[in-house]
């Protein structure tokens, strides 16, 4: 049994254009491309989606979301998020281990996947935690934690305070050939603030957290990445200073990988229209100065991949207003439209630009079959309306999290259809 995509737009890596495709997906792969121009293939006793020009292409990757399972099933759960996910187009997503318990034994790990394989429509990869409960303490049993199925190491949702304690985890993970994920943030330089230093904290008298905060762990994990060889990649970039010292460890011919979010690359603390909780998130908005430096980074090549950073919470934890509220907004179901409409279709970036940055290269960084739309790939799809203007309109989000500062934006580029493993996992009402 066999499925063919009849007339998807199709972006072609190596000549920069689109083209009309036929595509034949059987057992779990691409099976056949053809080109339209050829006519209607022979899909007797086959089922078919008609594209109708719409782009297809192979589905997103996003390698840092929040899922909330197990602990958290109020803000989310792995049935919900990854239903989430397959609606902002996601076919694979990395979740982190701040869940409850933290997802430091094998166990939780096998836990995650075992939830996913019954309840979940994409693709999971968990993330397992660098040190016990994500303490800083002790560090976890990699080798469980990784025959188990975990994909890497973090502490995410909190830094690795201790240099040492950061070394010996990058030299087991390296040992392992295992990459090591940082969240990068010194507590000591961040004393409960809840955005940026800059414009926004000094018009309402707020202290403010420190770029620093963030780029003293870049620069110190790069030197501990260089002494022991790990594949050390950075999460949500956000400052300018970050970016420099990740641009130097490339030059250097260091394993240092990046990542950015869409809000970064979009967003500034000089946007945040109040005290709402809606604009928090960790690391928080920066300056203007900062989101031109990550996004000449992401265009340069020194930052690789986007990632949403889905971090769904409660609406009663977010009443709480910006001070008292957690640190996170959703990602998922807006990530591609926000993209392609501030970048692509004003002509900043080409489609293809944007595609790789969300497919293929999260698939070379973190060694994924998927990300690319060739015969032998897994069937991992996703169909999109790149003509079509919308409302981000939170409250119909199929995330138990509204928490985005993006509600009422027009945005194009909306998902419609998403395949994982040849199937149909969901389409648009
Ligand atoms: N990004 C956030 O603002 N919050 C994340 C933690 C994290 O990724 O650091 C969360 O778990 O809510
Ligand atoms: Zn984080």
């Amino acid at each position: 049994m066999a499925t063919w995509i009849l007339n998807g737009l199709v972006w072609n890596e190596t000549t920069g254009e689109t083209e009309l495709k036929h595509i034949r997906i059987a057992e779990g792969v691409i099976a056949q491309i053809e080109d339209a121009a050829a006519g209607r293939p022979d899909t007797n006793g086959h089922d078919t989606i008609d594209a109708n020009g719409k782009l297809v292409s192979a589905g997103f990757i996003d390698m840092h979301v929040h899922l909330r399972e197990p602990g958290f099933e109020y803000k989310e759960d792995i049935a919900s998020g990854t239903r989430s996910a397959a609606a902002g187009g996601f076919t694979t997503i990395a979740c982190m281990p701040n869940t409850r318990p933290v997802t430091d034994t094998a166990e939780t790990v096998r836990y995650i996947l075992d939830k996913a394989a019954s309840a979940g429509i994409v693709n999971v990869l968990p993330y397992a935690a660098i040190t016990k409960n994500e303490l800083g303490r002790e560090l976890t049993d990699f080798a469980a934690l990784k025959e188990a199925g975990a994909v890497g190491f973090t502490d995410d949702g909190v830094g690795v305070q201790n240099a040492q304690m950061m070394k010996d985890a990058m030299k087991l993970a390296a040992s392992m050939n295992m990459p090591v994920i940082a969240h990068c943030e010194d507590d000591s330089l961040v004393v409960g603030a809840a955005v940026t230093e800059g414009k926004f904290a000094a018009a309402n008298g707020l202290k403010g957290i420190p770029n620093e905060s963030e780029a003293i762990h870049v620069g110190r994990d790069i030197l501990l990445a260089e002494a022991t060889g790990v594949h050390y990649h950075v999460c949500h970039v956000s400052t300018e200073q970050s970016v420099r010292l990740i641009r130097h460890a490339k030059q250097f011919g260091i394993n240092v990988t990046a990542e950015v979010c869409p809000h970064h690359l979009i967003l500034s603390d000089e946007d945040i229209p109040g005290m709402d909780a809606n604009w928090k998130m960790n690391p928080p908005l920066r300056t203007p100065r900062d989101v031109q430096a990550v996004i000449e980074g992401l265009q340069d090549g020194t930052l690789d991949i986007i990632v949403t950073d889905h971090a769904p919470h409660s609406a009663e934890e977010k009443a709480k207003g910006m001070l008292l509220a957690p640190f996170g907004i959703t990602g998922f179901e807006t990530a591609f439209p926000l993209l392609y409409t501030r970048f692509v279709r004003t002509g900043r970036w080409t489609l293809g630009f944007l595609l790789q940055r969300m497919t293929s290269d999260p698939a070379r960084v973190f060694g994924l079959q998927s990300g690319v739309l060739n015969v032998g790939a897994p069937a991992d799809l996703t169909i999109v309306d790149l003509e079509n203007e919308r409302e981000v309109k939170p409250e119909t989000f199929a995330s138990k999290g509204k928490n985005t500062p993006f509600g009422g934006w027009k945005l194009f580029g909306w998902p419609t259809a998403t395949i994982v493993n040849g199937s149909l996992v969901w389409s648009e009402q």
